[in-house]
């Protein structure tokens, strides 16, 4: 944080910045460096069995339950919202000394058509819906429909908004495109939290990504987002680690806490676990929270809920106790 900068109200969200070309041209990143550091952390930092149990519930409490498949019905996503309001059975939860009520996902993420299917699902809950909008996953639609995406999405009750950025501005080196098409999304989003995301894989490389990173922040992200789930390659520890430095380089400037979403492809416990020991060692605790961390995944809660069972019990549960989310 610079120098005789205010500290930042743990719930004041990231107004923005102006753009600032001079601390992109700064960005440099060295990919073998980076590499490495990802391959370590997961070694670096087991978690022992006895604190397992917290770490999987914590990693529950920061999902953003998703369906995003286009054969998804109103049947399906109620189906999301009732597994999202009770995500671990009780028995577990007992089993753990944990009141059920404490674990409850961070968000339900769905298509935009279908946000007011999960918002009357989620009624009387805390459960914000978020929704995927501005031509996800490619974008490539016009700017004004991605506004009214935006618009509709917060009008059927979204609280949240996961955008997807034009990954050609970056490609093209645009970054005040960039900033002026995030700054736009941002206005629509109004009160709903922005989540940005950048489809890592299609950007061409690291470098892009940090400078994507920072110039969606100056822009006013609240979340930078890894991937839609449905490029080629999705959340990885070297390009987490890349945006989790940019996060931490924004917030030394400006005094802005952004958070971070990997997502797409994470679906087991031990991934899950991988992102949270990131977090930790490379943000610190402070972001160890749904205020500052999701994971985004249709598939990840049946693994976690097994290694929970496991925990308790000693053995696996056979296949057919697994819920299939
Ligand atoms: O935003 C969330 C992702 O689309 C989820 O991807 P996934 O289906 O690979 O878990």
């Amino acid at each position: 944080m610079a120098q005789g900068q205010e500290e930042q109200p743990r719930d004041e969200r990231n107004p923005g910045v102006p753009l600032d070309l001079g601390w992109l041209r700064e960005v440099h990143v060295n990919r073998s460096a980076v590499e490495r550091r990802a391959a370590t952390l997961p070694a670096r930092r087991t978690v022992k069995r006895e604190w397992q149990a917290a770490w999987l519930l914590r990693a529950i409490t920061c999902l953003d339950l998703t369906t995003l498949a286009g054969d998804d019905t109103p049947g399906t996503v109620r189906r999301l919202c009732a597994k999202a309001r009770h995500p671990v059975r009780s028995e577990l939860l007992e089993a753990l000394g944990v009141p059920e009520e404490r674990i409850q996902v961070a968000a339900v993420c769905v298509y935009h058509n279908l946000v007011s299917v999960a918002v009357a699902a989620l009624r009387g809950t805390q459960i914000p819906v978020a929704a995927v909008s501005t031509g996800f996953p490619a974008g490539q639609i016009a700017l004004e429909q991605k506004l009214a995406e935006i618009a509709a999405s917060v009008r059927a009750g979204a609280r949240e908004i996961d955008v997807v950025i034009s990954r050609a501005h970056v490609l093209t080196g645009n970054w005040q495109a960039l900033y002026d098409e995030v700054r736009a999304f941002r206005m629509a989003c109004g009160e709903a939290h922005m989540k940005t995301i950048l489809a890592t894989h299609e950007l061409a490389t690291l470098r892009n990504v940090g400078m994507a990173s920072l110039v969606c922040m100056m822009a006013g992200a609240d979340f930078i987002k890894t991937s839609t789930g449905k490029e080629a390659v999705n959340a990885t520890l070297p390009v987490g680690l890349v945006m989790t430095r940019a996060i931490r380089d924004y917030y030394e400037r400006t005094g802005y806490r952004v958070g971070l979403k990997p997502a797409g492809g994470i679906r087991s416990a031990k991934t899950a676990l991988d992102w949270l020991i990131l977090m930790k060692e490379e943000l610190g605790d402070e972001w160890l929270n749904s205020r500052l961390f999701r994971i985004g995944a249709s598939g990840l809660l049946s693994d976690i809920e097994r290694q929970l069972s496991y925990f308790v019990t000693g053995h696996y549960a056979a296949a057919h106790y697994n819920p299939l989310v």
